[in-house]
């Protein structure tokens, strides 16, 4: 039967990137995607506010939601510093198994931890089966209708401190109307706009990042 979009996408970083070299994964990836086969990736636009964003944090504890590929996790996790930790959320097994293997291809595997499972189940079971305090940074990126109610869960859990950034994905394509309204408004963050476009096309899409005041 024929292969799937994740599959393939493995497929291109294990024959044009070098392992242990997470740019050319990056790299391998972008290419495909813009001259093959477009796929939901943050992509080399956005990834590059992604990129300022962390290298500005520094940060030593940092939640991915939604992991997909494992392309923004290999972004994220290159810039940490040693002993920093990513933990990275998937629902699909399927996206979570050519994840696990991109970024060990990436060499990265040391600082990332890939779990698989609902965000509503595991945001609460932070602190106890992982020993997180709050999170430094967090990247969402999962199901949209999940950005707020997985928010407000992180609130409720005590895994924000004043100073944590919050950065998502899509805020207009394809779009997150309640969340950003939530972290625009509450008097709890102070947010910011980056204008881009959505991954490999020429369609209006930005990242917004909020930082939790407490
Ligand atoms: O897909 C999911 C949810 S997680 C991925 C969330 N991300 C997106 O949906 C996402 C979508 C787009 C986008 C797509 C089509 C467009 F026309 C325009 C934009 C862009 C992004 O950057 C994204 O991050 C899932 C989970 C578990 C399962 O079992 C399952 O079958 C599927
Ligand atoms: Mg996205």
């Amino acid at each position: 039967t024929r292969s799937t979009r994740p599959q393939r996408l493995l497929k291109v970083v294990q024959k044009h990137a070098t392992r242990g070299d997470p740019q050319s994964v990056i790299s391998a990836i972008d290419h495909f995607c813009r001259h093959s086969e477009w796929a939901m990736n943050v992509g080399d636009e956005k990834g590059s506010i992604l990129d300022s964003v962390v290298s500005e944090l520094n940060p030593e504890k940092v939640l991915e939601l939604g992991t997909y590929c494992g392309y923004s996790t290999v972004r994220i996790a290159r810039l940490l510093p040693p002993g920093a930790r990513l933990i990275t959320l998937e629902f699909n097994a399927d996206y979570a198994a050519i994840a696990r293997q991109v970024i060990a291809w990436a060499g990265l595997e040391d600082k990332v931890q890939l779990v698989e499972g609902a965000s509503e189940d595991w945001i609460p079971r932070m602190k106890e089966h992982f020993g997180i305090e709050t999170f430094d940074f967090v990247f969402l990126d999962h199901w949209k209708d999940r950005y707020l109610p997985d928010t407000k869960l992180m609130e409720d859990c005590g895994l924000l401190r004043k100073g944590t950034v919050l950065l998502a994905d899509n805020v207009i394509c394809p779009g997150v109307p309640d969340y950003l309204e939530y972290v625009r408004n509450s008097l709890s963050y102070k947010s910011y706009y980056f204008k881009s476009h959505l991954e490999y096309t020429k369609a209006e899409d930005g990242l917004e990042k909020s930082v939790f005041l407490g």
